[in-house]
């Protein structure tokens, strides 16, 4: 198990966090460690009115973190750059509600040597990381249950943040109503869904997520039924967009996920491929839009420029 000691130096370290976030009021401390560590004397050094996050790679690295008072966060993103890892932390943190959306926090991480902490950052972070709650979802008043909305918004907001294979996908989830939905669609190519046993269409479950993200990079609609599985995948979705009112710029796929909500009562939650946006429609209208909330933190603050000679 990789370790990160309390150092002289990096036991400094911490106290000089800890005096900054009570200098300048900033409600959390992100502590990003490269490993476990001594986290009783950690706590010791830590200010109990401030909370304090500590970010690993691994869950078992942060073992008897949360038994001393410290709020631990896995970041399951061994080997990736350090700005992304941050990114990813405070990202989690916002989601798991560790800290406000648009609250200040102090950064503590090491930006040059492995498990020596160097750096320390003052960020404001941006009120767009809120985490979409399930009240957002309540105020649709749709018939199609929360936990299947909530599970095809996840699923979205995944395949437009991460996208394929390096590549930005875009997609097209039709969810509830799903007898007069099918009444609007036209296979676009074979699809993988079809013949499979309900089990393995249920988007729940994690391997059925990660095939239709898979999937996703093909042409064509998924249809999801109200209790969440997968009908059809690869449809085109066949209605007329007489009426609609769309935003510039929104092309075929917009289009035909706010059309189809207009002839029936479902949910068109739509990915869009050029920015990773995520759209929802319902009546024909645009309903919520969820960026994609990794380009929602600001970096500008955040001046990563290694010195000279580095
Ligand atoms: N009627 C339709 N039904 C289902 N899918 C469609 C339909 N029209 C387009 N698509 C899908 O949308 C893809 C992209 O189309 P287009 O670029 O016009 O969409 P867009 O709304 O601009 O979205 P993006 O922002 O993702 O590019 C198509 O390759 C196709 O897979």
């Amino acid at each position: 198990m990789a370790s990160q000691r309390l150092t002289k130096h990096n036991a400094e370290m911490v106290r000089m966090a800890v005096r900054t976030a009570e200098a300048l009021g900033a409600g959390a401390i992100l502590i990003l460690l490269d490993g476990t560590t001594d986290w009783k004397k950690l706590s010791q050094l830590c200010n109990e009115k401030i909370s304090t996050i500590v970010a690993a790679d691994r869950e078992e690295d942060l073992e008897g973190a949360a038994e001393v008072g410290l709020l631990p966060l896995a970041l399951n993103k061994e080997k990736a750059p350090l700005l992304e890892r941050l990114q990813h932390a405070l990202l989690e943190a916002a989601a798991d509600e560790l800290i406000r959306p648009n609250g200040e926090v102090i950064t503590l991480y090491s930006g040059f040597q492995q498990g020596r902490f160097d750096s320390i950052s003052h960020m404001q972070l941006d009120e767009r990381m809120r985490r979409l709650s399930v009240r957002d979802l309540q105020r649709l008043e749709s018939s199609v249950p929360l936990n299947t909305l909530k599970a095809v918004v996840d699923l979205a907001v995944q395949i437009g943040r991460e996208g394929r294979e390096g590549k930005a996908v875009g997609a097209l989830f039709v969810v509830g109503d799903t007898r007069r939905v099918l009444e609007h669609t036209k296979d676009s190519g074979a699809d993988p869904f079809r013949g499979y046993n309900k089990k393995h269409r249920n988007l729940m479950d994690a391997r059925v997520s990660e095939d239709a993200k898979e999937i996703s990079q093909l042409d064509g609609a998924f249809i999801i039924t109200p209790d969440g599985y997968i009908e059809r995948s690869r449809q085109m979705l066949e209605v007329s967009h007489e009426d609609l009112q769309m935003s510039k710029g929104l092309g075929a796929r917009h289009w035909a996920g706010a059309a189809i909500t207009r002839k029936t009562k479902a949910i068109s939650v739509v990915v869009s491929q050029s920015t990773g946006t995520v759209r929802l429609y319902q009546n024909g209208v645009l309903v919520m839009r969820i960026e994609p909330m990794d380009k929602a933190v600001k970096w500008q603050e955040f001046n990563f420029d290694p010195p000279a000679g580095e």
